[in-house]
């Protein structure tokens, strides 16, 4: 079913290919990290569905969904990419570079609040991509739904962590993401819809 799915999906670019292929060479341990292929097509969906021009990525490992979202903005947007890793990024770098985005892409290494507090107040941010941390999620959160322009989407990937959310004796990583799933039904700034897209992403969109 799942080979049906990605046939019937736009086929990865040659940029995405390599940098899927060489994360599973270079990382094989790390590689699960990586957004699935139908999630890059997806994000890149999103981004010219809404024309978006100021993107924010919490979470960038190798660098495939920035790639994918940067390939997808207009020449002008900017990307704002965070990640606390050089080693993993540097391999985004070069992707972004040869596929000839990298002006697009802005990576900020630093512990990614502090990257969303230090960034201008005022709603901005068309797209913003959750991938990072679990237990940072909603102050991920909590920083970026004010910085968001009105009709701006965040969307949030691991929301259904393996599916561990509905297991009654969760800890870790898999109660901190039922958490912010409560949290976010919970905001009425939002409207937000649950998909069962790879390991669950959630789309939501400022009211
Ligand atoms: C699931 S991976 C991101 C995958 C990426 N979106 C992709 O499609 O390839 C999570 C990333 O979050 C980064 N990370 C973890 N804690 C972080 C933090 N506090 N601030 C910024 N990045 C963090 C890790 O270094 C890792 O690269």
């Amino acid at each position: 079913m799942y080979d049906y799915v990605l046939a019937h999906n736009p086929p990865l670019n040659a940029a995405q290919r390599e940098i899927v292929d060489l994360t599973h060479q270079k990382f094989p341990e790390a590689a699960g990290m990586q957004s699935a292929e139908e999630q890059g097509a997806l994000l890149a969906f999103l981004v010219r569905l809404i024309g978006a021009r100021h993107v924010v990525e919490v979470g960038t490992f190798t660098g495939f969904s920035a790639l994918s979202m940067a390939q997808a903005m207009p020449t002008d947007g900017t990307l704002i990419a965070c990640d606390i890793s050089e080693e993993w990024t540097a391999y985004g770098r070069e992707a972004w570079a040869g596929a000839g985005v990298a002006d697009r892409i802005d990576l900020r290494i630093a512990p990614a609040l502090e990257t969303l507090r230090a960034m201008p107040a005022e709603p901005h941010i068309d797209l913003a991509y959750l991938d990072a941390d679990k237990g940072g999620y909603i102050a991920y959160w909590e920083e970026l739904v004010p910085r968001l322009r009105p009709g701006g989407l965040i969307v949030a990937d691991n929301v259904l962590f393996r599916g561990e959310v509905v297991d009654p004796a969760a800890t870790g990583n898999a109660l901190a993401i039922r958490a912010f799933n409560d949290h976010v039904q919970a905001d009425a700034r939002m409207e937000a819809v649950m998909l069962t897209v790879a390991d669950g992403v959630t789309l939501a969109r400022k009211r």
